[in-house]
């Protein structure tokens, strides 16, 4: 008999609504207050908020469980940052906590796992850190992964609206959500209630199909995908849209493609880049490799090592893409 991961999703779901509370107090904020990490990309309070929320429900329910998270405490800790934790606490306030400065780092700090392991979730607590600064999209995305699997996944994104057109006014983003083998479904983050299952597309045709990719050029080649959309004769212009919501637009059938091509060498990407999208959309029906076709390794820890950058798509265009891929040079 194969396992219940219903208590999982449950959990998952509820860290990442609360979550989405706290992204979306800051978010409303004119400018929220940014520190720069080592590698020069930026992060908010949103993102430790989000994690320390995540990581609390998550030491709650399943307290052995490991996670490997993009965010550590290490910055937060620095005397000077003391306005900055500050801001943290404030939010928190907001949502009824009122932990000490110890306990957020704590629950930060849990997420620093770094090897893999036969059970484990992984949690970026903000996905698309520019696109919330630029009040795009963004997403909050927590997966559990066993025995290389990733196996429950929840996807919040709170300023997804019905297409990408539509950013919603207020808390009404959607939460995409999948247990393997059960479907996904899609939701109202705030509610939780009535969840509708979601499909890719079933386009068959590449020329009417519609392709994403990242809003930077430097997290995704845009001339190496202008070339494949060449091949493939996909007239539509790329839509760019942050984070892992381009994945839940391809499970809910709005695009057809999502591609992320290497940008420089040496570059690996992180699984909490792609472990919720990537279930989200295989149970919608879609295919996930990388550019070379091969599945996503998530025995690695925190890189995808075995890999090199990730195609996206409703199943029906996959063995295409690869192939033109090959042709202009990516693999
Ligand atoms: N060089 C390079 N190549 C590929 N990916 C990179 C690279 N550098 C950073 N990152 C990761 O990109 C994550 C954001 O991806 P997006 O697709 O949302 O990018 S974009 O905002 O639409 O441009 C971003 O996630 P967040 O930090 O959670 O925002 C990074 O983990
Ligand atoms: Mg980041
Ligand atoms: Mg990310
Ligand atoms: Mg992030």
């Amino acid at each position: 008999m194969s396992a219940d991961y219903s208590r999982e999703l449950e959990f998952a779901l509820r860290a990442v609504s609360h979550a989405s509370e706290l992204c979306c107090s800051v978010n409303g904020k004119i400018s929220p207050d940014v520190l720069e990490k080592s590698d020069k990309s930026p992060v908010t309070i949103a993102d430790f908020g989000s994690q320390a929320l995540v990581s609390r429900i998550l030491e709650e329910a399943f307290p052995d469980d490991p996670i490997i998270g993009e965010e550590d405490a290490s910055e937060l800790k620095q005397p000077d940052q003391m306005n900055f934790l500050n801001a943290i606490h404030a939010e928190m306030a907001v949502l009824g906590l009122h932990p000490t400065s110890e306990q957020i780092f704590h629950w930060i700090d849990r997420c620093s796992q770094k090897e893999y392991c036969d059970r484990f979730w992984t949690l970026d607590p903000i996905d698309g850190t520019k696109g919330f600064l630029r009040k795009g999209q963004y997403a909050i995305s927590l997966a559990l992964i066993v025995n290389g699997e990733v196996t429950v996944a929840a996807v919040g994104c709170p300023n997804l609206g019905s297409t990408v057109d539509d950013v919603p006014e207020s808390i009404q983003g959607e939460v995409f959500s999948a247990i393997r083998g059960q479907g996904a479904t899609a939701r109202p983050i705030a509610s939780l209630r009535n969840p509708e299952s979601i499909k890719v597309s079933s386009r068959t045709a590449t020329s009417e199909m519609v392709l994403c990719e990242s809003v930077e050029s430097g997290h995704s080649s845009h001339s190496h995908s202008a070339q494949v959309a060449e091949r493939l004769q996909i007239s539509a212009d790329p839509v760019r849209l942050d984070s892992q919501a381009k994945y839940c637009v391809v499970a809910r059938g709005e695009a057809d493609i999502y591609l992320r091509l290497p940008t420089r060498p040496g570059y690996q990407e992180k699984i909490w880049d792609h472990a919720g999208g990537v279930l989200v959309v295989e149970e919608a029906g879609g295919t996930v490799t990388d550019v070379t076709g091969k599945p996503l390794d998530f025995r690695q820890g925190s890189e995808l090592s075995n890999n090199r950058g990730v195609v996206v798509s409703n199943g029906a265009c996959h063995d295409q893409i690869i192939e033109a891929l090959k042709a202009v040079g990516v693999s």
